[in-house]
């Protein structure tokens, strides 16, 4: 609604009364007849303002004169509308207009209220409309209006805190206020609403509340030209103008804001139409191609808000046209909404999705045939041949399908989209020069998507433009509200999320309505849920079917490793044959974690075919792949199947020191020093030149095969020999001497270190500090870790560990607790840590601590694991409780959930032990559990 103060007119009381005898006479209006469409201006005044839905109980308050009558004309009007009104009408006069008035309200059972019966507090009602005192008003209000205006006026004092009084609308002038001056004393009404009948009387002048409008719309030109007067045009066929700008209300403040943002949308949005904006449902709708560069790959273009529900915003689009293919390579896209009248805007952003083919039939229908023929015959953005052709199809497509016949079927490319919003922003200006965006991001919080606010507070643009002045970014807490920026996602709320959630569909949703998931945040994710096979897998594939993210090869691998070691081989080679379409692998370390996992579970015949195959995966083998499977064999102690290949494919392979290292290292890990001192040799005869690493080998073997002589002859060899001793060789003999408890050797060589210039590592102060656990005592181990300390080392889990476990070895379990708990967070207890404490206190029969820190755990961030399981269930044994027994059943089961195997033996002692005990039921039903899902032999039976 357009309008504007500068070009208003203002009555004196005398034009005022002129202009009305003009109307009444040589115009020729009847009394009534003004009086009707001055009452119905103010009725539709208020109906802009305020709807009946939140503003429903109305008190009209009549006074003796025509202005009352306003009054009386507007309640019928009012109650037609929806409102619920009721009058007080203290000085009725019986001339027949008011009498007839009256009539007509009593007939539509609308109360009169006298004085007596106003109850006490107006704040009854949710508007009262002052009806008193129009243009003929002088001096002072006699009784009883004087009490009424004065209860007016009280009543705006009395709730000028509260957040929702009962509005005063005025008719024509604030009763009380003097016609031309306005509220002299200052004392009198303040009305939220004023409106001006015919023309602005000069006390509006004075009126400072957020709504003035003009009505009577029936000023002839003649009057209007004689007394030269500007009144602004009313719009359409509305019996009302606003004067002014539309005030903002109420004011944009944190505090009145809803804590969802869609009910605030839907605020702002019932105030965009209470306001008569036009079109507000239209908004600017911004895609991008795949990668989204600004402006060049990006388009925007106005679109027709369909609906919005609490999934989203909706509308219909031609799936072929430009943004329907930005949609389809890229989900992202953003809304804006402007409301100019108001001065606000209100952005969202978040990724598209079809709605379903059923929701779009539903829309298609709803719309009306004319609409209906567009989409049915338009191709958006291509070329037709011509008006005319489109022309000729919308004829043909309505003789086929004509009025009142079959319906135009939906065509096939034409549908609903929804955005799903992840932010949503508010923002609204105002004069002041900070002015204040409220901005709502979505979490999910414990398996729920919850709404964030982050208030931004900013400089107004006028400030922006000059450079002096600069931007304010103040984010403020609030009580819904999080910092700025929003936070990343938690890792742990969401481990926790997929821990708990029972119901795939809503996980999914949860999981698809976040989009800010970036590799490492997956990564730790699944690292989290590495003892929780199951749930990482079925976290990993719902990502896998996320609208905007890509898995990365490391999660891929990630996810592999964790299918590979619950033995799900369909599972892992489905993922690797996805990694292959997404043309992300597979890679050679991908091929080393599947035939690492082959060889751990036994099957190291399959291993090397697994590796002689790469190549038919997409990866070709190599030196570097050759060496990794080599490595996984004599780690796995298959050095002679190791060294077999090793034989046949040096050639093909261009076998290096590397190669030979890892043979040689295969041998000392089987305690063979010979066989790992001919491969030396080997090498020598081959051309290849030793390393240090190889030397280092050799000498962990002699140690490791309890070879002290050998060992340390060969560690002064090296010295003779010039070869440069690291830290790395220095640790190799503190770790050998010290475990073949020589520890005062291991000391000496600890502190000669440092004299030949070679600095301990964190792993040399481990394998001290070790040794002395073991073969010295925890006490001076633990000098030497707060040597460590002092000298500015960082403990690392290992570190932590040693320590623990020397501690829980000499009964000193209070200690080993406290040692734990002061691991850091850059060093968090791992799951070898907890294993130890939980070991050592079933140990010590103190079963009950040792299931509180199990509790600890599996609430935590470091899940147990199969170890952990073995631990506990053979602890409920111990004391030959029935109850025990019950939670190893219980354990059992949890660890079958969670993708781990029990051995067999475990397995027979738990159902024995139940039976024994008198469990049958539940031996029973972990019986029928765990053979449903395949994880024990089917011939298991009780
Ligand atoms: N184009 C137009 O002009 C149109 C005008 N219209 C409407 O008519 C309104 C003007 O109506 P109006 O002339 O009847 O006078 P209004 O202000 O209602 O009240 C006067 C009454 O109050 C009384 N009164 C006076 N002072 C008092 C006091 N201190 N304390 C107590 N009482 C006092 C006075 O008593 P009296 O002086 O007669 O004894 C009389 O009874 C105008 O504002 C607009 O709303 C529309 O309906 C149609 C088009
Ligand atoms: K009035």
């Amino acid at each position: 609604m357009e309008s504007s103060e500068s070009i208003i007119s203002y009555l004196s009381q005398q034009e005022a009364g002129e202009i009305d005898e003009l109307l009444m006479g040589p115009v020729g209006f009847s009394l009534d007849q003004l009086m009707e469409l001055a009452g119905l201006s103010v009725a539709s005044a208020i109906a802009e303002v305020y709807r009946s839905n939140e503003y429903n109980r109305v008190l009209v308050i009549c006074g003796p004169g025509n202005n009352g009558g306003d009054g009386l004309v507007a309640a019928r009007h009012l109650h037609h509308f929806g409102y619920k009104s009721c009058i007080c009408y203290p000085k009725q006069t019986s001339k027949p207009i008011y009498a007839r008035l009256v009539t007509q309200l009593e007939s539509m059972s609308v109360p009169f209220l006298s004085i007596e019966n106003l109850p006490k507090e107006l704040s009854n009602f949710d508007i009262l409309v002052d009806a008193i005192f129009g243009f003929s008003f002088k001096g002072n209000p006699w009784p009883p209006f004087d009490d009424l205006i004065r209860k007016l006026v009280s009543l705006k004092d009395h709730y000028q805190e509260h957040p929702k009084s009962p509005v005063v609308v005025s008719v024509d002038t604030p009763s009380g206020w003097h016609v031309e001056d306005g509220d002299t004393s200052g004392e009198g009404i303040k009305p939220d609403m004023l409106v001006s009948l015919t023309a602005p009387k000069l006390c509006a002048k004075k009126f400072c509340g957020p709504h003035h409008f003009l009505g009577g719309r029936f000023v002839p030109l003649s009057i209007m030209q004689k007394y030269k007067l500007q009144l602004p045009p009313y719009p359409g066929t509305c019996m009302c103008v606003r004067i002014g700008k539309a005030p903002i209300s109420p004011k944009f403040h944190e505090k009145t804001m809803e804590s969802d943002p869609f009910v605030q949308f839907q605020k702002w949005h019932d105030n965009a139409v209470e306001a008569g904006v036009k079109e507000p449902n239209t908004m600017a709708l911004s895609t991008a191609t795949k990668d989204g560069k600004p402006y060049s790959d990006s388009s925007s273009r106005m679109v027709s808000l369909k609906k919005v529900d609490q999934g989203g915003f909706v509308w219909c689009s031609n799936y072929g046209s430009r943004k329907g293919r930005e949609i389809s390579e890229n989900p992202h896209a953003s809304l804006l909404f402007y409301w100019n009248a108001l001065n606000r805007q209100v952005r969202v952003e978040g990724f598209v999705q079809k709605v379903s083919e059923e929701e779009s039939e539903e829309y298609f229908c709803s719309r009306p045939r004319e609409i209906q023929v567009a989409p049915a015959v338009s191709k958006q953005s291509t070329v037709v041949l011509g008006r005319e052709v489109l022309i000729q199809q919308c004829k043909e497509l309505e003789e086929k399908y004509p009025q009142g016949s079959m319906m135009i079927p939906k065509p096939k490319d034409w549908g609903g989209y929804r955005l799903i919003p992840e932010t949503i922003e508010f923002w609204q200006g105002d004069e002041s020069s900070v002015q204040m965006r409220l901005r709502y991001y979505s979490q999910v919080i414990d398996g729920r998507k919850e709404w964030r606010i982050l208030i931004i507070f900013i400089a107004s643009i006028e400030w922006l433009m000059q450079p002096s002045k600069k931007l304010i970014r103040n984010p403020l807490l609030h009580p819904h509200s999080a910092p700025s920026p929003p936070p990343p996602p938690d890792p742990t709320t969401i481990t926790n999320l997929i821990l708990q959630s029972d119901n795939p569909n809503s996980l999914t949703q949860s999981l698809h309505t976040f989009t800010q998931w970036t590799p490492d945040l997956v990564q730790t994710i699944l690292k989290r849920l590495w003892n929780h096979a199951p749930k990482a897998l079925q976290f990993f594939q719902i990502l896998y079917g996320h609208p905007t993210y890509t898995h990365s090869p490391t999660s891929f691998d990630h996810a592999i490793d964790i299918a590979a070691r619950i033995r799900d081989y369909k599972s892992l080679w489905t993922l690797v044959a996805r990694m292959r379409s997404q043309k992300l692998g597979p890679t050679p370390k991908t091929f080393a974690i599947i035939t690492e996992r082959y060889v751990s579970s036994g099957k190291a015949d399959k291993a090397v075919k697994v590796f002689l195959s790469m190549h038919e995966h997409g990866c070709q083998q190599d030196l570097n792949s050759f060496n990794s499977f080599l490595d996984v064999l004599c780690k796995s102690k298959r050095v002679e199947m190791a060294y077999k290949l090793f034989k046949i494919f040096r050639g093909r392979f261009k076998a290096d020191v590397i190669s030979y290292n890892i043979i040689a290292n295969g041998f000392c890990l089987k305690k063979q020093t010979p066989r790992a001192l001919e491969i030396l040799k080997e090498m020598v005869e081959r051309g290849l030149e030793p390393t240090l690493t190889t030397y280092n080998i050799l000498l962990k073997g002699y140690f490791r095969a309890g070879q002290v002589k050998e060992g340390w002859e060969f560690f002064l060899q090296m010295k003779k020999r010039n070869i440069e001793i690291d830290v790395v060789s220095y640790t190799t003999v503190i770790h050998g001497l010290g475990v073949l408890g020589e520890v005062v050797r291991a000391r000496k060589v600890f502190d000669e270190m440092i004299g030949a210039g070679v600095l301990p590592s964190v792993a040399t102060y481990n394998a001290f500090i070790q040794v002395l656990c073991k073969k010295d005592c925890v006490e001076n181990a633990i000098i030497v870790f707060d040597e460590m300390l002092r000298k500015g080392y960082v403990p690392n889990v290992t570190t932590y560990i040693v320590v623990i476990r020397g501690l829980c070895h000499v009964g000193k379990m209070d200690m080993a607790i406290e040692y734990m708990n002061q691991m850091g967070d850059d060093c968090e207890p791992n799951i070898q840590t907890y294993n130890v404490v939980v070991r050592y206190y079933c140990d010590d029969g103190e079963i009950e601590k040792a299931l509180e820190v199990f509790e600890k755990m599996s609430g935590g961030t470091c899940l147990p694991n199969l170890d952990t399981y073995n631990i506990l269930i053979n602890a409920m044994f111990v004391r030959k409780k029935s109850d025990d027994l019950v939670v190893a059943g219980k354990l059992l089961i949890e660890m079958v959930d969670r993708g781990f195997l029990p051995r067999k033996f475990t397995l027979n002692r738990v159902l024995n032990g139940l039976v024994l005990t008198g469990n049958q039921g539940f031996a029973q039903e972990i019986l029928r559990l765990q053979s449903k899902c395949g994880r024990i032999p089917r011939h298991f039976r009780l």
